[in-house]
């Protein structure tokens, strides 16, 4: 049976702090990638959704089940994040043996062609690997439990360039071999976008847009050329504006949706964006007084309102 979490109108605060406002999500077997802002709510979503923290309002159910309520449905949930999870004193092979104990499940010889692969001894002791090597144990259990959902939050931090591509690869045959439902949260989004099917975004707490990553390139487009140009241009199709940035006579304008080729006046280049300037666009709060958007633009005039981005 294909595993289906489901998060409903789930909150969260700390004090002031809204950290989770009114979340609602599902997640199906598919490599998703949680993307957002320092402080927007992604690791608190995330420790919500493995019972590490109470949520103050809405639910987590996997299969139905409530996940608070249900231990059965916890052990189905893997997170690594930042919280150290393991005795520093203890050896790796004994680590991956208690996982094995409480998850039900471990795949050893997996485990041990990745840890020969980032070239760390079973034997010794996780106080006594390098920042980076102990975050590769905590992925190399991961991979190895046999659970329905993994949680990797921030999973490459501190990992070296070599290791995060090791990393990435190991991650994609296991999932070929095993596909659940795992979500990464992670800021290197260029590194990960390959390997994303499914993109969410959650902006102060909230879940801005979730879609298919594939699509990314359809949900907005980059034009450039004079100012003026693609101020008409933008103003006379109604297309509604992410972003605009002006340098010198020339604009680059962030629409939302596609541009066909054949619709484009000589003199401006339509471009997709790809799935982390996508992100930065969406939730960079570009549009904002000195950037006005498509209403000021209209109210101004094209020409004049492109102008005005230059930072008056
Ligand atoms: N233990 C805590 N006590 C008080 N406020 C907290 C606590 N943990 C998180 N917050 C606040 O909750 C909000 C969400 O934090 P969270 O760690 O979930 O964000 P994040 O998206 O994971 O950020 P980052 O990308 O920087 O890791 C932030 O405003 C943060 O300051």
């Amino acid at each position: 049976m294909n595993a289906n979490l489901t998060i409903t109108d789930l909150s969260k605060r700390y004090g002031s702090t809204v950290a989770l406002d009114g979340v609602n999500l599902t997640f199906q077997p598919a490599i998703h990638g949680l993307f957002g802002r320092n402080g927007a709510g992604k690791s608190t979503l995330l420790g919500v959704i493995a019972n590490r923290l109470l949520p103050d309002g809405g639910a987590v159910e996997l299969d139905g089940a409530n996940v608070r309520e249900n231990e059965s449905a916890q052990s189905r949930i893997y997170l690594v994040n930042e919280t150290l999870p393991f005795l520093l004193g203890a050896r790796i092979s004994t680590i991956f043996k208690r996982e094995e104990r409480y998850y039900g499940g471990f795949d050893w010889p997996f485990s041990a062609r990745m840890l020969a692969a980032f070239g760390i001894e079973p034997g010794r002791a996780y106080g006594h690997l390098s920042l980076g090597q102990r975050m590769i144990v905590r992925l190399v259990a991961a991979l190895c439990v046999p659970t329905d959902v993994l949680l990797l939050d921030e999973p490459v931090l501190g990992l070296d360039a070599v290791n995060r591509d090791l990393f990435y690869r190991f991650l994609l045959e296991s999932y070929g071999e095993r596909p659940r439902i795992i979500v990464i949260s992670t800021h290197i989004i260029d590194e990960i976008a390959h390997i994303v099917e499914r993109a969410a975004i959650i902006d102060r707490g909230r879940i801005i847009e979730a879609f298919d990553a594939e699509s990314v390139t359809s949900r907005a487009t980059v034009l450039t050329g004079e100012s003026a140009c693609v101020g008409s241009f933008v103003e006379d199709c109604g297309l509604q504006v992410i972003s605009r940035e002006t340098m010198g006579r020339l604009a680059a304008v962030i629409v939302r949706g596609p541009v066909e080729a054949a619709d484009l006046p000589s003199g401006i280049a339509a471009n997709a964006l790809g799935l982390q300037d996508y992100v930065i666009r969406v939730t960079s709060g570009a549009v904002g007084p000195d950037m006005p958007d498509i209403s000021d633009h209209q109210e101004a005039g094209a020409a004049g309102a492109v102008s005005s981005s230059k930072g008056e």
